[in-house]
């Protein structure tokens, strides 16, 4: 039974994995329901075979009686603004002071939802928090354990803390609200809130059925991974099994960025997700560091936002 029980957590953790990090399912939904119905069996009769990383323990136990405070060791920054291509251009010529004319830049699409912070000890998912107040956050890994895209254990044995943002599928979002229309509940004003409440809910099985998802965009500290740019860490991120957003595009000039970013104004509605802006980052690390940080927001990363 041991052996059953691990190959079924395998097989369905990758089934899982392609379907919801890489958007490629392999099976139909029938039959992964299938098999979890038979892992759950085994796992009945066998309680010491339901270790961490069982699909069937992605929805917690109990019901929190409230978040405990967590402090980010690493500050939660939050990034300046840009509302036109001019003051994109402003961030280009204070990045070239700073770093000479030699700069890449990687742009990414800045998903409406919230920021959290996945904290991996030897590969294991161990806390998960919100941003809070960029140093104070809330501990809510019990709900984001129920993200199914957010793997519990990863591709190999590190210790990393991550970022990202959790958000709710516009499709998740329709669906919701006309449920709560049906039950003559409040509607969500719009994805990114129901996202956050979703995520708020002290009970993890409420955050379960929202169909919530998450990019990761970031790691808090390299460390001695030999990682020289920010482009290098999102692929590390992907060998790892996070799911990061596909969209980001590297360049070598804030000609081309402002191309992209414009390019997306009239893409935005066609995405399965909400976004308010583009992230715009000096790809290297050591860039980054020469230009550093304010005491809120890095110098060497900039929000382009979109007209509301
Ligand atoms: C480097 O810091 C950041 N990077 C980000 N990247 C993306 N894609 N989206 C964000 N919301 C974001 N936010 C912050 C503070």
């Amino acid at each position: 039974a041991e052996k059953k029980a691990k190959d079924l957590q395998n097989l369905l953790n990758q089934y899982s994995y392609d379907y919801h990090v890489l958007d490629q399912p392999t099976i139909p939904d029938a039959e992964y329901d299938r098999l979890l119905r038979e892992l759950l069996e085994i796992e009945e009769q066998f309680p010491e075979l339901q270790t961490a990383d069982s699909p069937t323990q992605r929805v917690g136990g109990e019901t929190l009686s409230m978040f405990h405070k967590v402090q980010h060791t690493i500050p939660m920054l939050s990034l300046g603004n840009a509302f036109d291509d001019q003051e994109l251009r402003d961030f280009d010529r204070r990045v070239r002071q700073g770093v000479g004319d030699n700069v890449s830049y990687v742009c990414e699409l800045k998903i409406d939802g919230l920021a959290v912070s996945l904290i991996y000890e030897d590969g294991m998912f161990i806390r998960g928090a919100t941003r809070g107040d960029g140093t104070t956050g809330e501990d809510i890994t019990s709900n984001l354990r129920t993200i199914r895209s957010l793997p519990i254990r990863l591709k190999k044995p590190v210790s990393l803390e991550v970022r990202g943002e959790a958000f709710m599928p516009k499709k998740s979002f329709v669906a919701l609200n006309k449920a709560r229309k049906e039950r003559e509940e409040e509607p969500f004003a719009n994805p990114r809130n129901a996202a956050a409440g979703s995520l708020r809910q002290l009970d993890p099985k409420i955050a379960a059925s929202r169909n919530l998802d998450v990019f990761l965009y970031g790691i808090a500290d390299v460390g001695d991974t030999g990682i020289r740019s920010h482009s290098e860490g999102l692929d590390y991120l992907e060998q790892l099994g996070f799911k990061t957003n596909k969209e980001r595009r590297k360049v070598d000039s804030i000609e081309a960025v402002i191309e992209y970013v414009n390019g997306w104004v009239e893409k935005r509605p066609d995405l399965p997700y909400d976004i308010d802006g583009i992230v715009i980052k000096v790809d290297s690390l050591d860039q980054q560091a020469e230009l550093g940080t304010t005491a809120k927001s890095p110098r060497w990363a900039i929000a382009y936002k979109f007209p509301a």
